[in-house]
């Protein structure tokens, strides 16, 4: 944001209810249902963050006790963002079907007139609650393909991310910001709690072109494919910074404003790597890509991946368009090299 020494005296500024009215009056024949579901999503974002907030205090830090249908283990604060989303999305009633991380079947809401589905990552980087590190919230939004009326189905929900109506996340950080698109641009919002309002802050996020920050987490090299090695021997020699908090929306959150890559490559442990495309990879690649950015698997555009089924993984390589591309570049020559060998 552009220093200006009248900020202060300013008053706070344009709520996120009423930029998303503005918008909604750009399109007067859209009915209003995208932007009624933004509100339900930042609703129960402000329920999360104050559970967040006071976590160390009452009994919701910690181990829930349970596996999520991944396997790992959920955090109280997993299950009760889960709940909150989920409960926000059914009374809106914009959403016919939610499919969450913490989830393993689709979730009906009942609300068989709903014209979207939603994806959601309820809480991201949960490994980081109990040490009040930055954590977060992802989710993209589609329109529904089957017709209204009925329940949503598995092909409402499997869509490519170059089908998103809209997408975002949000971080509780050191303050608490909601970033979204709807397709036409990016915007973010600090969360004023005193007043219980988010607030215009980051009005048009780009990202910058290039960078010097890399963020992969480097004790998995010993399993990096030689193509990922030698990208990140590239950052080495080019004097980069290594930044990796190990959330990943706060580790996305720092490299789209100040320009850099995240990479969560395929590793011998992790085949297809660690992150969900449909409740991680997708929405970021939207925003980034909104923001002039770019986002790959290492070999194709990720919004272009045909899902196969809700779960699936991605390798993830997101950020500034020119060093997601370079990260390219060396991928293509370990499969060069690759299919060489096979051929000898
Ligand atoms: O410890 P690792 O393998 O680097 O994993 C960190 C990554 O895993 C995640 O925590 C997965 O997200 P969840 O907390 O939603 O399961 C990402 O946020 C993060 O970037
Ligand atoms: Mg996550
Ligand atoms: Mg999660």
């Amino acid at each position: 944001m552009e220093h200006n020494p009248d900020r202060l005296a300013l008053p706070v500024g344009t709520t996120l209810d009423r930029f998303i009215m503005r918008k909604q009056e750009d399109f007067p024949y859209a009915t209003g249902e995208l932007s009624q579901l933004l509100r339900d999503i930042a609703l129960a974002a402000k329920i999360v963050n104050r559970e967040i907030n006071r976590s160390g205090l009452i009994d919701v830090a910690g181990a829930y006790g349970q596996q999520n249908v991944q396997g790992e283990e959920q955090q109280k604060l997993d299950v009760i963002a889960n709940i909150r989303f989920i409960r926000a999305l059914r009374n809106g009633g914009e959403v016919c079907t939610v499919i969450s991380e913490e989830e393993e079947d689709m979730i009906q809401t009942g609300k068989n007139q709903g014209k979207y589905v939603v994806a959601i990552d309820p809480l991201d980087g949960s490994s980081n609650i109990d040490v009040n590190v930055s954590i977060g919230t992802i989710f993209s939004i589609y329109r529904r393909q089957s017709g209204i009326g009925q329940e949503g189905t598995l092909e409402d929900c499997l869509q490519k991310g170059i089908h998103q109506v809209a997408a975002g996340y949000v971080i509780y950080g050191s303050s608490t910001m909601l970033v979204y698109t709807t397709g036409a641009g990016v915007n973010g919002f600090t969360y004023e709690a005193s007043l219980g309002e988010f607030f215009l802050s980051h009005p048009n996020i780009t990202t910058p072109k290039t960078g010097n920050l890399y963020s992969i987490n480097e004790g998995s090299s010993n399993s990096f494919t030689p193509g990922v090695r030698d990208f990140v021997q590239y950052c080495k020699d080019q004097n980069f910074s290594a930044r990796y908090i190990g959330s990943l929306v706060a580790d996305f959150h720092r490299n789209l404003l100040k320009g850099g890559i995240y990479i969560y490559p395929s590793t011998n442990k992790a085949p297809n790597g660690k992150l969900r495309l449909m409740y991680e990879g997708n929405a970021l690649a939207f925003i980034v890509e909104q923001a002039g950015g770019k986002a790959s698997n290492g070999a194709k555009r990720l919004m272009e991946i045909e899902p196969s089924s809700l779960h699936e993984r991605c390798p993830l390589f997101i950020g500034s368009t020119e060093l997601v591309e370079k990260a390219e570049e060396f991928l293509t020559k370990e499969r060069q090299a690759v299919s060489a060998a096979q051929e000898a």
